[in-house]
């Protein structure tokens, strides 16, 4: 009778509140959760756990909306969210509340805005693409051997987002005409330590987030104690690469040397109001924001399009149309410019489609400040956390109709001339929305639609019929065994029409 009520929703156990349903349920958290919240009479949950402040978990716009737009200043992230990742992020855009989120934001959301920027954007994508990528997956078809695309795309957004971030590359996939092991560097590089310290202090902050007795982890960490001891070892390894890398750019800066990354845009711009620390902060926001969101967003696409052979047929189709319409002067081109890309509304359509059912932040918490009502009549003491389940929120029929659980694109395309329609940001939650909505999304879209485009132009790739990934909700939505894919090349002379 305590399990979920079509009426009622969820109810709570005496003394032990919602931590029963919680733990027995841990394993498919986010369905459980979707499930849940489906049968909540306005897909919103007060959720109680023994000994620990309450907590609201909404999957509807309406309160999404107050919470990210109208009441912003009172829904901060909060000291509780910023203390587990604080060692890691410091103080950096990603971490930052009040006027120090304001002024970082302040100053990056001019620096994304430029043109100058797309273009390097653009050019570092085409380089990782073409010169790295491409080329693996083109051994991989000779070799026959299998490939983890979840590590692959990982691998290529961590180079892609040091690059744009700080003009730094750490060779995470091997350069085209390198051969050896399908992903990874042969050799052990202070670079390719500084990646492993990377994804170890991302990882072990995350596990933060995951103690069944919350604060338990201040303890190991006074006591420098296993993963705690790991997460110092490992944050002190990025902290010190960075830092040389900052002080290294401040000396050829001084020398006139001119260059487009994000740190020399902001050394250039902010010179005095930025410390050393505040910087190697922004930079490593940066990096973390980049390097598992556009990997988890494409890893879900591949393996959602695995099985759709019509979806693929009409990406093809359209990218080989974009391609025929080129001018003859531009035939060499192998990769497409920001204009062809922006032509593309089904690649971007049959993307933004995938991260509606598999958003790569699929949980965001917030912590109210005073006590306030949700749109909805939930009242939220002060101290509680707000979280917002966009995974949730992308399956719930009462936002996207009956086939909600259908993954397909043509929902964002207009029926009259095929044209992308954007939703509304508080529905579509994927990106966040209201004034701190993810700075990246441009640049994430350039990144996904180039690869989609050039990746499907040339290869098919097959997932095992039976593959079904289990989920790990870490900071983003992972697979837990990877994606192990099988490449195969395309013949020159295949008809658009064959899958
Ligand atoms: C598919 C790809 C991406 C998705 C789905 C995504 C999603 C999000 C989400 C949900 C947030 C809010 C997180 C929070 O407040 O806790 C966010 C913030 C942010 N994202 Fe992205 N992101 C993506 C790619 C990128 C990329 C490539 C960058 C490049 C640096 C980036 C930069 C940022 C930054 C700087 C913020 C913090 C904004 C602020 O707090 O004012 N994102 N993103």
């Amino acid at each position: 009778a305590r399990s979920v009520n079509k009426k009622a929703g969820l109810q709570p156990y005496p003394l032990l509140g919602h931590l029963p349903q919680f733990l027995a349920n841990r394993h498919r958290v986010m369905d459980w959760m979707t499930e849940v919240l489906a049968r909540q009479p306005t897909c919103t949950l007060v959720f109680r756990r023994p000994g620990a402040i309450p907590g609201v978990i909404t999957a509807n716009p309406a309160n999404i909306e107050h919470v990210l737009r109208a009441g912003f200043d009172n829904f901060p992230k909060g000291p509780r969210f910023a203390s587990l990742l604080h060692d890691f992020l410091g103080r950096g855009i990603f971490n930052a509340d009040g006027e120090a989120w304001r002024a970082q934001r302040k100053a990056a959301s001019y620096e994304f805005n430029t043109r100058s920027l797309r273009v390097f954007v653009a050019q570092s994508v085409h380089s990782e693409l073409h010169g790295r990528l491409l080329p693996l997956l083109r051994r991989a078809v000779s070799s026959g051997q299998p490939v983890d695309l979840q590590d692959t795309l990982e691998r290529y957004a961590f180079d892609n987002i040091c690059r744009v971030a700080f003009d730094h590359d750490p060779r995470q996939l091997p350069d085209g005409d390198e051969h050896g092991s399908n992903a990874g560097p042969a050799a052990e590089t202070a670079s390719s330590r500084f990646a492993d310290a990377f994804r170890d202090a991302a990882n072990l902050s995350a596990g933060r987030f995951r103690y069944a007795v919350p604060g338990f982890w201040k303890i190991k960490k006074a006591f420098n104690l296993g993963s705690e001891r790991r997460l110092r070892e490992s944050i002190a390894m990025v902290h010190g690469y960075a830092d040389r890398i900052i002080r290294s750019r401040r000396k050829e800066m001084s020398m006139g040397c001119e260059k487009h990354d994000l740190l020399s845009r902001f050394m250039a711009s902010q010179i005095d109001s930025f410390t050393e620390t505040a910087l190697r902060d922004v930079v490593i926001s940066f990096l973390l924001a980049g390097r598992e969101t556009t990997s988890s967003a494409l890893t879900w696409f591949f393996w959602l399009l695995s099985s759709r052979p019509d979806v693929e047929r009409r990406i093809r189709d359209e990218v080989a149309a974009v391609r025929a319409r080129r001018a003859r002067s531009d035939l060499d081109n192998a990769g497409f410019d920001l204009d062809e890309l922006r032509e593309m509304h089904y690649v971007h359509a049959a993307i933004t489609e995938s991260m509606r059912l598999y958003p790569p932040v699929p949980v965001n918490f917030l912590q109210a400040k005073a006590a306030d009502v949700l749109p909805d009549g939930t009242a939220v003491g002060a101290g509680w956390f707000v979280a917002y389940n966009s995974y949730a929120t992308g399956r719930m029929e009462s936002v996207w109709g009956e086939d909600a659980r259908a993954y397909r694109p043509e929902r964002w395309l207009d029926t009259a001339d095929g044209t992308f329609r954007p939703e509304s940001p508080f529905r579509y939650v994927a990106f966040h929305a209201g004034p701190r909505i993810c700075l990246g999304k441009e640049m994430a879209y350039i990144q996904m639609n180039s690869i989609v485009a050039c990746v499907l132009e040339e290869f098919k790739l097959e997932v095992d019929g039976g593959y079904r990934p289990r989920q790990v909700p870490s900071l983003t939505l992972r697979m837990a065994d990877g994606l192990p894919v099988r490449v195969k090349a395309r013949g020159i002379f295949e008809s658009n029409n064959q899958n």
